[in-house]
């Protein structure tokens, strides 16, 4: 199955390496100077500097030509210009089935990727989702790494397709039929690694990051069960998996924004430094809306919000969170 996977940041780009390590895939970008440049240096200096591109990976600057070369689309966009994609795709899609691998809600309204991708293309094409702990600059090294790709029930033969395609002796993704809890992991995660970014960038320890990732799970997996998630997800590569990896790994553009918090600069400030997507910031707007929504008690969540909306210092939801009240630790 050729893929034409749209978006050429570092998720993207990564991405279309790791299957064109198979098969030829096409690499689509918004910026015809930008995919120039790739091509000339076969490599995407910008966000992977100095990690050459497999022979098999086609640069193409034209949205159409792109996905008429293919036979299915991957679309790897920051979340917020998901929906602006699907439209652009609509009318070139054909029969096509689409995956995405972008880890987030729409801005504004906390709807799943997966709501607004059957709202626009409707639920006859197939779907799936690549998600788990995988940092694009080892994917892009070819570095032992293992994914999930999740769909509904009806499209697991496409979820079986985009597993083979990513296939090698370096890349395996597990295939899940729980499409909501994959993506809501996925989402939840760099909530939580905006906190223990910043408590590390408090320079507050090792025991408080173990403490705020575990009982930042607690809070994933009860927003879980009241979405109807299976908590196995959770607990899988899509959930527990990029937690572990976006709340200790520095790659984490997240974690990283959660350092700058902790140490005193602005989200405007911290944002220029990492100069890439990070999705927690909007995020944790979307998963507020959701905890208030199902009545979830998600305290480090609602945390991170008050610190990102300038309603708490980060010193002041620290004391906060640790003056709680004591409370059985499974309820
Ligand atoms: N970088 C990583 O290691 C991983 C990223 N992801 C997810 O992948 C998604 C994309 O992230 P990255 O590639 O890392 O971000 P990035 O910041 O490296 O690149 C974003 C790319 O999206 C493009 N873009 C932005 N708005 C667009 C639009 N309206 N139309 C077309 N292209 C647009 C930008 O030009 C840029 O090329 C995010 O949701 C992220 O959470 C998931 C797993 C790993
Ligand atoms: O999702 C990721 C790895 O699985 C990437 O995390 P960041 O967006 O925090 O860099």
């Amino acid at each position: 199955m050729k893929f034409a996977v749209l978006g050429a940041g570092s998720w993207g780009t990564a991405l279309a390496m790791q299957l064109s390590r198979n098969e030829p895939t096409v690499l689509w970008g918004r910026n015809k100077a930008g995919m120039d440049a790739m091509q000339e240096s076969r490599s995407n200096e910008q966000y992977l500097p100095g990690i050459k591109f497999p022979e098999k990976l086609i640069i193409e600057a034209d949205l159409q030509q792109a996905i008429e070369q293919s036979d299915a689309v991957l679309v790897v966009c920051p979340s917020h210009a998901f929906g602006d994609i699907l439209q652009q795709v609509k009318p070139l899609l054909g029969e096509r089935p689409l995956a995405w691998a972008s880890k987030g809600f729409e801005p504004g309204t906390g709807r799943f990727l997966h709501e607004v991708a059957d709202e626009i293309l409707g639920d006859s094409v197939p779907m799936a989702l690549v998600t788990g702990p995988s940092f694009a600059k080892d994917v892009a090294m070819n570095k032992p790494t293992l994914v999930a790709v999740a769909s509904v029930a009806k499209y697991q033969d496409f979820a079986k397709q985009v597993s083979l395609a990513l296939r090698s002796d370096n890349f395996k993704a597990y295939i899940s039929e729980d499409l909501m809890g994959a993506e809501l992991g996925g989402a939840v995660k760099n909530v939580l690694a905006l906190a223990t970014g910043i408590a590390d960038g408090m320079d507050l320890g090792d025991n408080t990051r173990a403490a705020l990732m575990t009982r930042g799970m607690a809070e994933m997996m009860r927003l879980g069960e009241a979405l109807g998630c299976k908590p196995e997800t959770l607990m899988g590569l899509s959930g527990l998996g990029d937690l572990v990896l976006t709340s200790t790994g520095d790659l984490s553009r997240n974690r990283r924004m959660g350092l700058a918090l902790g140490r005193g600069q602005t989200i405007e400030e911290a944002k220029k430094t990492i100069g890439q997507v990070v999705e927690g910031i909007g995020t944790t707007d979307e998963v507020m809306r959701l905890a208030q929504k199902y009545h979830v008690e998600m305290p480090i969540t609602e945390h991170v919000w008050k610190v990102v909306h300038d309603e708490m210092t980060t010193v002041e939801a620290l004391s906060a969170l640790m003056g709680r009240e004591l409370k059985p630790e499974f309820d």
